[in-house]
């Protein structure tokens, strides 16, 4: 079994090598004719999987995308061809819930104006949405949710109007897929108009698509208004952002929100358990055998932190600023924004950091967080 597979998908050889022959490809620059044989196809959020791609190849078995969006695969042709296919939904929810946290973490300690006691609005609250809500919930910001598709399936969460949302939070992060049509579309859901009538101060946090803001736009508006602070993860027109919105970025990364070593890691094991299903042999592997160990065995913890020790306690498990230093350095050159996707030192989620304290009640909201071990 010929199995092709993007070449920054980690963890391939432990899950897959069993199966196949696997044969490593650049995931952006894919052609008709290294597809052509395959009988497996793993790819990641850089390959338009379509008709284009695929028409030359009889025997594909399986595609499988190791990404919660699912915007680069016409899925609507592979359910033509009778082509099984899967995504890996929730895989790095935690990562991008805990990046926008400590995005948030890092804004309030730049601009000396404390995370909390401010309302965040949260738009889409799918996986990701809800990882950001969890992350400020447990350290007990309010947090407001707009999500009019979840709304109507009956979801039991409260919910709010975007208008409401975009009128009472002081921060604002975004969570949607990008979708072109329809009654909730969300391309250029922040359109110039949009983004006009954000409050004073507000923080804008994009984690998602590039392309639910209007980056034209977006510079417009910052061109005016100094006061609007922006995180960007993702950006219109990737991998060649727009390079005078960058300066405009108080904290800028290429598209690596959801890349925690746990969340990549739970992105391939997704495929290779389902992958096992159609082939219908046994789940042999296991998820917690694939990470290492983290480099802080513990920290032991004298008092519940402040704001500021929490901020110290999350550089611990990711330092946002390195990203953001090799970003500003490295998006202008010639394929630098894949280039540094794929050497990304992928951070470690809360998870892998345990945490030592004598009184457990007082920082049981440590544990809500993610961090592991808190108390003893
Ligand atoms: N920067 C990164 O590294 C990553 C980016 N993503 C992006 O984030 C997106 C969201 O991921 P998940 O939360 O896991 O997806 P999800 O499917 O679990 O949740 C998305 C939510 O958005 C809601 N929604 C759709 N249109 C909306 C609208 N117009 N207004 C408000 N809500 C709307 C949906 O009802 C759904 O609840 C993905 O589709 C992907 O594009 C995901 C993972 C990593
Ligand atoms: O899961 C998604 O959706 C994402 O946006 C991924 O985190 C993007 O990572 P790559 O698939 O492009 O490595």
């Amino acid at each position: 079994m010929k199995i092709v597979v993007d070449e920054n998908m980690p963890y391939v050889e432990p899950l897959f090598g069993a199966l196949g022959e696997i044969i490593p490809v650049n995931g952006r620059t894919l052609t008709p004719e290294q597809v052509q044989d395959a009988d497996v196809l793993l790819v990641r959020s850089v390959t338009r999987v379509n008709a284009a791609l695929l028409d030359a190849n009889p025997k594909l078995k399986f595609v499988g995308s190791a990404t919660i969006g699912t915007d680069h695969v016409d899925l609507a042709y592979l359910a033509g061809r009778g082509i099984p296919f899967s995504n890996a939904p929730g895989c790095n929810a935690t990562a991008v819930g805990e990046f926008a946290f400590i995005a948030m973490l890092e804004l309030a300690a730049r601009f000396n104006s404390p995370l909390k006691g401010k309302v965040v609005g949260i738009v889409g609250a799918g996986n990701t949405g809800s990882a950001t809500a969890k992350c400020l919930e447990a350290y007990g910001i309010k947090v407001l949710l707009n999500d009019p598709i979840k709304a109507a399936e009956g979801d039991p969460r409260h919910f709010v109007s975007l208008e409401t949302l975009l009128h009472q939070a002081d921060i604002i992060s975004l969570h949607v897929p990008i979708t072109r049509t329809g009654e909730h579309k969300t391309l250029h859901l922040f359109d110039e108009a949009r983004l006009m009538s954000l409050k004073p101060n507000t923080w804008l946090v994009n984690c998602c698509r590039g392309d639910v803001i209007d980056n034209q736009a977006l510079i417009k508006v910052k061109q005016q208004w100094d006061d609007l602070k922006l995180v960007l993860d993702v950006w219109e027109g990737e991998p060649n952002p727009m390079p005078e919105l960058v300066p405009f970025a108080e904290f800028a990364t290429p598209h690596i929100a959801g890349y925690s070593l746990e969340g990549k890691a739970r992105g391939t094991f997704m495929l290779y358990q389902k992958l096992c299903e159609l082939l219908a042999i046994p789940v042999t592997k296991r998820l917690s055998e694939l990470l290492p160990p983290f480099h802080f065995k513990a920290v032991e913890l004298e008092q519940a932190p402040d704001e500021k020790a929490l901020l110290q306690l999350a550089r611990f498990v990711y330092d946002l600023r390195d990203d953001d230093a090799v970003f500003r350095n490295g998006f202008a050159r010639s394929n630098g924004f894949d280039t540094m996707r794929k050497n990304h030192k992928h951070r470690r989620e809360f998870s892998a950091l345990a945490l030592a304290y004598h009184g457990q009640s007082e920082v049981d909201w440590l544990s809500n967080l993610g961090f592991s071990g808190v108390g003893r």
